[in-house]
């Protein structure tokens, strides 16, 4: 198997590198070689070489040194060590230094030319995700929302047709399936792209200071308003503000900022004067609003004023061959920030991936990937760099059991543990309990009481 690569071979004998020339040549290999580190620098320097293969002890630079060196220079090419035999030490040494590998004097030339032609191939590979990263980053940009699934297109259309208006937004769905992204990509697709895009968490804040923190404030206001801040509103002027977890809102903040929202004016805290503002509102939250309204925990008016137009963001675990997808996007990604040239995921570990249920969304399988391109030892993700709980994941079995494995019970206390079952697998959403149960949301309710 020829793999028709360039090699440098660099040993202080010259009778050694005309035998591996031969030898490496007889394969289709081109070789050049050189008799010192320094010469060797240089050809690197001027010449595309897709292995180099190193003696250990030469006068002047070592060989260890020198691969330090091309790890420097040209961290893309693999370095082959040659090592005296039975220098255990030397060889970790050579790996330590950014060799690729390391083969034992005297070299047979059929364990060389394997050598060769993996770390050959494994340049090859490392090259085109290169280009798969630069083909990524250009046509899907930062933040940019990924997805080829049936959901996940109608999702993209729907937001394209509603990016341009100038209409409020709410976007709903799981926790980490992608709200925020969403919302950033209304945001660039709109007339508003130039002006600023604002999020800010209502979760995080205490009343008051989510108040001065929307509307800003005048100094002397409260004890530590020592100047006037202008709050998010003024600081998106002319652009989008998003309110992520609307659902958090305190009741006393939901009446002032519909109000601002229907006049389009707020006032500081601690000032007597309005001001207008233009902004785009758009909304977000992982909560059943609908069920919040009905339970008195969020105002009916404001909610019919934020949900003009509603995306839901549908759970990862319904989209399929997305999984993947987005599972060799953060690879590349993770490989490229950790220059770690990692491939892709073997077919068990896939497997596992597309089973698992990923109640944390999109945001868990990205610390699922970060997690396995740090560990994995190959140049694909395994199933060994996988957390135990996805290894050990089974689709399809529902817990409705008790502790005790042969206990039987009625269908009325099977079906209690079953609505649990499901009110925990969507984060007590009851909208979205009805309809994987297949009945109304009245139903649900009553059978909850
Ligand atoms: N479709 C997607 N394509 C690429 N990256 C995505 C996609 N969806 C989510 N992500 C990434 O997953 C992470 C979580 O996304 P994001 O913060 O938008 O979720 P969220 O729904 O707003 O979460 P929360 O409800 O917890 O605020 C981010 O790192 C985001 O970049």
């Amino acid at each position: 198997m020829s793999k028709e690569g360039r090699a440098l071979i660099v040993d202080d004998e010259q009778s050694m590198c005309e035998l591996v020339e031969t030898a490496l040549q007889l394969r289709g290999i081109a070789t050049e070689s050189c008799q010192s580190a320094a010469d060797a620098m240089t050809k690197i320097r001027d010449t595309e070489f897709d292995v180099v293969l190193t003696d250990v002890r030469m006068p002047g630079t070592t060989g260890l040194q020198l691969c330090q060196q091309i790890a420097e220079l040209r961290p893309d090419v693999p370095v082959i060590v040659m090592t005296a035999f039975g220098s255990l030490d030397t060889a970790v040494s050579a790996i330590r230094s950014g060799a690729y590998d390391f083969i034992t004097k005297p070299v047979e030339m059929q364990v060389l030319a394997i050598a060769v032609e993996r770390a050959i191939e494994k340049r090859k590979l490392t090259g085109q995700i290169r280009i798969l990263q630069s083909k990524s980053s250009q046509g899907f940009g930062a933040g940019e929302l990924l997805g080829e699934s049936e959901p996940m297109r109608r999702l993209h259309d729907q937001l394209l047709r509603v990016a341009a208006s100038d209409a409020s937004i709410l976007i709903t769905g799981e926790s980490g399936t992608g709200k925020e992204l969403v919302a950033g990509s209304i945001h660039r697709h709109s007339e508003r792209s130039k002006q600023p895009f604002v999020a800010v968490n209502c979760t995080a804040l205490s009343e008051t200071l989510l108040e001065s923190e929307l509307f800003g404030h005048t100094r002397g206001a409260f004890t530590d308003a020592r100047h006037d801040r202008r709050g998010l509103f003024l600081e998106a002027e002319g652009g989008t503000l998003l309110l992520d977890e609307i659902g958090d809102m305190p009741m006393s903040m939901q009446v002032k900022l519909l109000r601002a929202l229907e006049e389009n004016r707020l006032r500081p805290v601690g000032s007597d004067r309005e001001i207008a503002f233009d902004v785009r509102v758009l909304a977000a939250t992982h909560r059943d609003l609908e069920a919040a309204v009905e339970e008195g925990r969020f105002r009916q008016d404001l909610f019919y004023r934020i949900n003009v137009i509603q995306l839901h963001l549908p759970p990862l675990r319904s989209r399929g061959a997305d999984i993947l997808a987005l599972a060799n996007h953060f690879i590349h990604q993770f490989s490229a920030k950790a220059n770690k040239p990692i491939l892709g995921i073997a077919e068990p570990a896939a497997e596992k991936l597309l089973e698992y249920s990923w109640p944390g969304n999109v945001r868990e399988l990205r610390n699922v990937i970060e997690r396995a391109v740090a560990l994995t030892r190959y140049d694909t993700v395994t199933v060994d760099d996988l957390p135990e709980k996805i290894c050990d994941f089974r689709r399809g079995s529902v817990f409705i059991g008790g502790d005790d494995p042969t206990e039987l019970v009625s269908l009325e206390e099977i079906e209690a543990r079953y609505i649990d079952h499901v009110l925990n697998a969507v984060n007590q959403n009851r909208t979205q309990a009805a309809q994987i149960l297949g009945v109304d949301r009245k139903t649900l309710y009553r059978k909850l009481k």
